[in-house]
């Protein structure tokens, strides 16, 4: 009774913090190259001679292996196999090299006559498309395997402690690297060559390696002391391990099927649109390109003071399932107002992507703490691999459909330096659809609360 109680790493709140913000920078890092090339479109096409379905192909190859090799269920494995320390270091280490492979794709395969072995074409894509997409397939499997490592990390570093704000802060510093992304592209692709966006990206990359290495010598310490905590108290040993009982739990649980079909709607709705909205902002609303991007990343700018907001209303008050039906009708609305081909004014253009950066802080800072509530710390880490898996099937066929759809249905003429002009009325009705169909989900998603008890409407703090 007399001995001592060691502190731990975590236990000291500047520690926690510090190790939090390490590792968001290394997000921050991936959510910058992952939007950075949308901008891009309409250059793609002028210097690389991109068309809109090699753009929606590269786009949706951030999900392809995740989701064709289930690459996020492999990732889920090790992570709980291996650690969160082998699992981050190798996550960055293929956004690294993701990144990279998507870098030279842009300068030494730039063209349609680049080859590659001799060859100019793989599987009917320009070389250098086809392997931008195999860089941005490789980068996406090491962003969303670092995406589930970084939560277990904050599950893992503030247990007991502030929990559901230390998850909002690391969204909302990823959002700002999105909205870096949105907004440095066009203006640095200009001034500095259109790749060299891309480079900034994989600087940035190379210092959140460096970053998680950092994190690493810390949470090697907290391993040691928390050892030394569970021999002390005669608890060592009983730490949660991957287990096939707890996919069959999961999967049988019919709230996982809402979030996770909630999720998968509400993303495809958000991040594919945002890859093709500089362009509709330019070709629809006549908005300067230098600053398109800027507007098409106003969702994330607003996501990062509202997140947090929105998260400290939901632990105190509560009310998670009715936000994420307010965020989902929002959607509609504003997918529905993109798609009125009268509706032209640019201030419109901008006020419904500042509506859809609130709906896009709504239901994310709603969405993710209420997985923690639906399902036992023992599934957490496996009931998020499982959503982002689904999740990602969205990622990848929205944008593949969107920028076919483009190509063959929307092709209204030819601007002066060559490139196509596109009517966006098909996607935006097809955003639109998709979004009714989350509120739809939302709705049971409530139904599905007051049934089964998770409690969704309740506070997380309990006064
Ligand atoms: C794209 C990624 N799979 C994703 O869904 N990211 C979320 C944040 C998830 C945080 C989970 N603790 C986002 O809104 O960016």
């Amino acid at each position: 009774m007399t001995e001592q109680l060691k502190l731990k790493l975590n236990d000291s709140k500047a520690t926690r913090w510090g190790a939090l913000v390490i590792v968001a920078f290394t997000m921050m890092a991936a959510y910058y190259v992952n939007d950075v090339v949308a901008p891009l479109k309409t250059m793609l096409e002028t210097d690389l001679a991109w068309s809109s379905t090699d753009f929606g192909f590269f786009t949706g190859g951030y999900s392809f292996l995740n989701v064709f090799f289930l690459m996020l269920i492999w990732g889920g494995l090790i992570l709980d196999r291996f650690g969160i320390r082998f699992t981050g270091k190798l996550a960055t280490i293929l956004m690294v090299g993701g990144t990279a492979l998507e870098y030279y794709a842009m300068t030494g395969l730039a063209g349609a006559d680049a080859t590659l072995f001799g060859v100019n074409e793989i599987f009917g894509y320009k070389t250098g498309v086809f392997v931008a997409f195999a860089g941005y397939s490789i980068f996406g499997v090491g962003a969303e395997v670092a995406g589930i490592t970084v939560s277990k990390i904050i599950a893992k570093w503030f247990r007991g402690k502030e929990l559901a704000t230390a998850m909002g802060v690391q969204v909302a510093l990823a959002r700002i690297g999105s909205q870096a992304g949105y907004a440095v592209a066009i203006p640095m692709a200009r001034a500095l060559g259109l790749p060299s966006p891309v480079l900034l990206g994989l600087i940035l990359l190379v210092g959140g390696l460096i970053a998680f290495f950092i994190f690493s010598v810390m949470d090697k310490k907290l391993d040691k002391q928390m050892e030394e905590a569970a021999i002390a108290a005669g608890t060592e040993g009983e730490e949660e391990k991957f287990s096939f009982k707890d996919v069959k739990n999961i999967l049988v649980n019919p709230g996982f099927w809402l979030i996770a079909l909630l999720c998968v709607l509400f993303y495809s709705c958000v991040f594919p649109f945002q890859k093709f909205a500089s362009e509709l902002m330019i070709i629809k609303y006549g908005i300067n390109e230098n600053v398109a991007g800027t507007f098409a990343g106003l969702p994330a700018l607003g996501a990062l003071i509202l997140t947090p907001v929105f998260g400290g209303f939901i632990d105190k008050r509560g009310k998670s399932a009715s936000i994420m039906i307010l965020g989902a009708a929002m959607l509609i609305g504003v997918h529905f107002i993109y798609a009125i081909p009268a509706i032209d004014y640019w201030l419109v253009a901008i006020a419904l992507m500042i509506i859809l950066g609130i709906a896009f802080s709504l239901v994310p800072s709603a969405m993710w703490p209420a997985v923690a509530k639906i399902f036992p710390v023992s599934q957490l880490g496996t009931a998020y691999a499982l959503i982002f898996f689904i999740q990602n099937i969205g990622l990848w066929g929205i944008p593949t459909l969107i920028g076919k759809v483009l190509d063959v249905y929307c092709i209204v003429g030819q601007k002066a330096d060559g490139t196509n002009m596109y009517d966006y009325t098909i996607p935006m009705c097809i955003f639109t659809g998709i979004a009714c169909l989350s509120l739809v989900v939302a709705f049971l998603l409530k139904r599905a609360d007051k049934k089964y008890g998770y409690q969704l409407e309740e506070p997380n703090i309990q006064e």
